[in-house]
């Protein structure tokens, strides 16, 4: 009987998965733990590693001597190894579009609470305070420039949403290429004139520590930066040190490193900074979907069929 190993579950219950995975008969394991030797000694007996969050390093893949698929829970790709899993003729599927809108919302809402206030008004409230003037200074957004990093599927349709408000809205993107409502500018630009600076390129080696010490001491002082990516993204400690120095007026972080953060350290701790947990992507809607064609793909290998979503070419 085929085996599909779960490196994680972090789903409540496993009705939806276990409705699609009766299709075919598989024996489903979930890892009691994600880090990589408990991984390596359950890899070594199954033909599909399912994983949300848990590193599939090289070293797991080594060991998946019978596995033919790898399924990323999601759409970034930075926990699993896919060039060493396509090197063993391995599938590695993701799902690319199932919180495309969520994202964008969240990080849309992360810019509002942070330009109105919101953060700082709600924690003056709970602590009794009724503090109009804390919030000041406070700008009109149509008056506000946003810097967009990465205009892919989330970038284009925050792009969107952003230019239908009527702000200025400044790209990078590798290809050079932007969408509509916004015009293409070097990073080192985008920082300079950005009164927010939204993080929504993945993680790679190229991209890992984008924005450090120097990004940061580009940037406005009275600027926000706003990160819904990956946490890889951004050095931490240059941010706690850029915030403690004044150089930027606060972020807001719904990917960290590692995650959980400890949230009793800046920057996280900072009362300037929000922090969301890895939320962006949630939404009922989102979730059901992310799950269902996971599940599915899983069952059309074990039944020697195409999975949809295949991001190593053919194998
Ligand atoms: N917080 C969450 O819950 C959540 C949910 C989904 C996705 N994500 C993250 O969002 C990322 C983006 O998702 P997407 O669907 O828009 O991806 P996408 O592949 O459609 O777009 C990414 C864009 O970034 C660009 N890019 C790559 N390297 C760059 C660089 N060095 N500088 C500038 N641009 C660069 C690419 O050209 C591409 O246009 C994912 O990789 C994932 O890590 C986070
Ligand atoms: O990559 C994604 O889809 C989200 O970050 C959730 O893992």
């Amino acid at each position: 009987m085929p085996r599909a190993l779960y490196t994680d579950y972090p789903w409540p219950n496993a009705a939806l998965e276990q409705s699609i995975l009766s299709q075919v008969d598989c024996e489903v394991v979930v890892a009691p733990a994600g880090d990589e030797e408990t991984l390596i000694r359950l890899a070594a007996d199954v033909d599909c590693i399912i994983t949300c969050w848990a590193p599939v390093t090289a070293r797991v893949i080594d060991a998946a001597s019978h596995c033919r698929h790898i399924a990323r829970t999601g759409i970034g790709l930075d926990n699993i190894d896919v060039a060493s899993a396509t090197e063993r003729g391995m599938i590695v599927t993701n799902v690319p579009d199932y919180c495309i809108p969520e994202v964008a919302e969240h990080t849309l809402a992360l810019l509002f609470a942070l330009g109105r206030k919101i953060h700082v008004y709600y924690q003056l409230a709970q602590a009794g305070e009724y503090n109009r003037q804390a919030g000041m200074p406070m700008e009109r957004m149509e008056d506000q420039t946003v810097g967009v990093v990465g205009t892919g599927q989330i970038g284009s349709l925050v792009v969107e949403r952003l230019a239908a408000l009527g702000m200025r809205v400044l790209a990078n993107n590798r290809s050079q290429q932007v969408p509509a409502g916004c015009e293409w500018c070097p990073l080192e630009q985008l920082l300079a004139e950005s009164d927010y600076v939204l993080l929504l390129c993945p993680l790679t080696d190229e991209t890992a520590n984008l924005i450090s010490t120097a990004e940061l001491k580009t940037m406005k002082p009275t600027a926000f930066l706003i990160n819904t990516s990956r946490g890889g993204l951004v050095d931490h400690q240059a941010l706690a040190e850029a915030l403690e120095a004044g150089e930027i007026a606060g972020a807001g972080l719904d990917v960290q490193v590692p995650e959980p953060p400890d949230l009793s350290v800046p920057p996280y701790n900072d009362p300037r900074v929000i922090v969301t947990p890895h939320a962006a992507f949630l939404s009922t809607r989102a979730l059901h979907e992310l799950r269902s064609r996971v599940a599915q793909q899983v069952v059309a290998v074990f039944k020697g069929e195409t999975p949809e979503c295949i991001v190593n070419g053919p194998t």
